[in-house]
């Protein structure tokens, strides 16, 4: 009757909830975790600390099951986001997968989108646009230089970090070839103006205005900047400029003496000699060993270890690692 239902009824429960924990058991070895900063469709990202080494990061959580026909975006993402390490592309640094659930952890950016930041100030002043936007050029001449295309490029995938640079976020629609130009032309004018030039709650007057390249140019904005965006939203992507004619553009060249330095400050294939010094001691092996290790890029906790050592040394922070209690 009603006693062995209600039984039932509360094993069911537990068991799930068991499983739960199952699923975030492998998670909590190697973080605390804190309150939920972002939600974005298919997952939700929450604050944690990495316990060996103290530093806050990002965890994105998915539900395999509620990712359904998303699944291959969040593997396209994994695969493109280990190969891509820069400085303003948001570091991969660990990837945990169990029977329910997909873990990511990532870069944590305390200063939000880049979206809302526009919003809180309405624009941006022209100088403040232009180092903004010679990070994204920074970061889309290096994906491309990967042999990606980021394709989903939008001020909520810009993170802001603690040191007010850009980080390049969700890589799940990146593909191969190449179609992010006219993306950043759109960024730049969102940047500039504080709202899209092409916009409509209409979806087909908002493509018509697309491929009819027309947009409204706001009084304030200088004739460079009003050349950059003719030559990004150029509805022919023939006519379009290259992103290595970008580089060097008298726009982003303004003020600054040198051209964009897109390249890496942080390659894959260099390891740096401090950070395998802490852990060889503290995992009471050879440094060669410890570089063969970290060099197979499992981007487990030896490799989350590793990239957040880095992180604390490019931050001023002794490369030491904290003894669990
Ligand atoms: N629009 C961004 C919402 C928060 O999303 C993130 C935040 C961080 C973050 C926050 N602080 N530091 C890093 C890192 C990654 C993401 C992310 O990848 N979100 C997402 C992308 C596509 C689909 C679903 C979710």
């Amino acid at each position: 009757g009603t006693v062995v239902s209600f039984t039932w009824y509360l094993e069911g429960t537990l068991s799930q909830f068991s499983m739960a924990v199952d699923d975030y058991e492998e998670l909590l070895k190697y973080y605390e975790l804190h309150e939920t900063i972002g939600t974005g469709g298919f997952a939700k990202v929450k604050l944690a600390r990495h316990l060996l080494t103290g530093e806050q990061v990002a965890i994105k959580i998915m539900d395999k099951l509620t990712l359904g026909d998303d699944l291959p975006r969040v593997k396209i993402e994994i695969e493109a986001m280990k190969s891509l390490s820069h400085q303003n592309i948001c570091r991969l640094y660990h990837v945990i997968e169990t029977p329910k659930k997909i873990f990511m952890a990532l870069e944590y950016c305390p200063g939000g989108e880049l979206f809302d930041y526009i919003i809180a100030k309405d624009r941006l002043a022209e100088e403040e646009a232009r180092v903004f936007f010679r990070q994204i050029v920074a970061a889309i001449a290096y994906v491309h230089s990967q042999g990606y295309a980021h394709r989903d490029l939008k001020p909520e995938n810009l993170l802001i970090d603690a040191e007010h640079n850009l980080k390049l976020i969700d890589f799940g629609l990146c593909a191969k070839p190449r179609a992010d130009i006219w993306s950043m032309g759109v960024l730049l004018y969102a940047l500039l103006c504080g709202f899209l030039p092409f916009d409509d709650d209409n979806v087909m007057i908002l493509y018509r205005k697309i491929v009819r390249g027309k947009y409204e140019i706001p009084k304030w904005l200088s004739p460079g900047s009003v050349l950059l965006l003719h030559q990004m939203l150029q509805v022919d992507p023939k006519k379009r400029i290259m992103v290595k004619h970008l580089l060097n553009h008298p726009w982003l060249m303004h003020g600054d003496s040198f051209a964009v330095q897109w390249q890496s400050k942080y390659p894959l294939g260099h390891l740096d000699e401090d950070c395998i010094t802490e852990l060889s001691v503290f995992h009471k092996c050879s440094r060669e060993s410890m570089a063969d290790v970290i060099s197979e890029w499992k981007y487990d906790n030896v490799s989350a270890t590793y990239l957040l050592l880095q992180s604390k040394k490019a931050h001023g922070k002794p490369v030491r690692l904290r003894i669990p209690s």
